[in-house]
């Protein structure tokens, strides 16, 4: 089978990945099958930036067809962040708890109406032969004043969806797949995929 790296170490993303990708007829594989890959930094100030970085640096040094992902919250409250700083806004260590209560500390007392944020993913798609190409999705939706749910990772317990009453991390994953930031990259993307094999 055609194989594609996702250029990430990501378990959630992975996941996501598999089953959004599931009977493509593409077998995915991720970092997580590559444990000895090196971490790529992370320097650009967008998400296509970072997402092409990651992607290029994979694809090179695998020499195979590498999808790499970044992803993040931007909240209208605190002007954009976390943004691209999303997995380190409470420290180097990546630590998604720790982020989820910085955001609900710093949105404290926030009325409802001025709680809107949305999710960002920006895909690039790499191969040692072709150019690389991006796409971005986005996910509407406002932050809650409680965790809730344990599906999904990162901020999902704290993001409710547009025209949803629950969170994120509340609803199926099938439900997330088709809803998300990264579903919504990935429909652009899909059809191109084949262009690179
Ligand atoms: O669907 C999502 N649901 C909840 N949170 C999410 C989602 N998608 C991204 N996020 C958050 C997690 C992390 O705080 C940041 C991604 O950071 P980002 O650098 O792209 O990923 P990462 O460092 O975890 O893995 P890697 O760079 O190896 O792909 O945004
Ligand atoms: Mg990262």
């Amino acid at each position: 089978m055609k194989e594609i790296i996702i250029a990430t170490k990501n378990k959630g993303k992975v996941n996501e990945f598999k089953e959004m990708l599931n009977g493509s007829g593409y077998q995915v594989t991720s970092l997580l099958d590559y444990p000895d890959s090196v971490d790529v930094e992370e320097s650009g100030v967008t998400f296509v930036e970072n997402a092409i970085l990651k992607a290029e640096a994979i694809s090179k040094h695998y020499r195979k067809i590498t999808i790499a992902d970044d992803s993040g919250l931007s909240i209208d409250y605190l002007n954009g962040a976390p943004g691209v700083f999303s997995a380190r806004y409470a420290g180097e260590e990546k630590n998604d708890a720790a982020n989820l209560s910085k955001v609900l500390t710093e949105l404290k007392g926030v009325p409802e109406a001025k709680r809107s944020a949305r999710f960002h993913c920006a895909l690039a798609i790499a191969s040692p032969e072709k150019e690389t190409f991006t796409v971005e999705g986005i996910c509407e939706g406002m932050i809650t004043e409680k965790m809730e749910g344990e599906n999904g990772f990162g901020y999902d317990p704290i993001f409710k969806p547009r025209g949803r009453e629950v969170t994120m991390a509340q609803l199926p994953k099938e439900e997330k797949n088709t809803i998300s930031h990264r579903a919504d990259a990935l429909k652009k993307l899909e059809k191109g995929i084949a262009q690179y094999f």
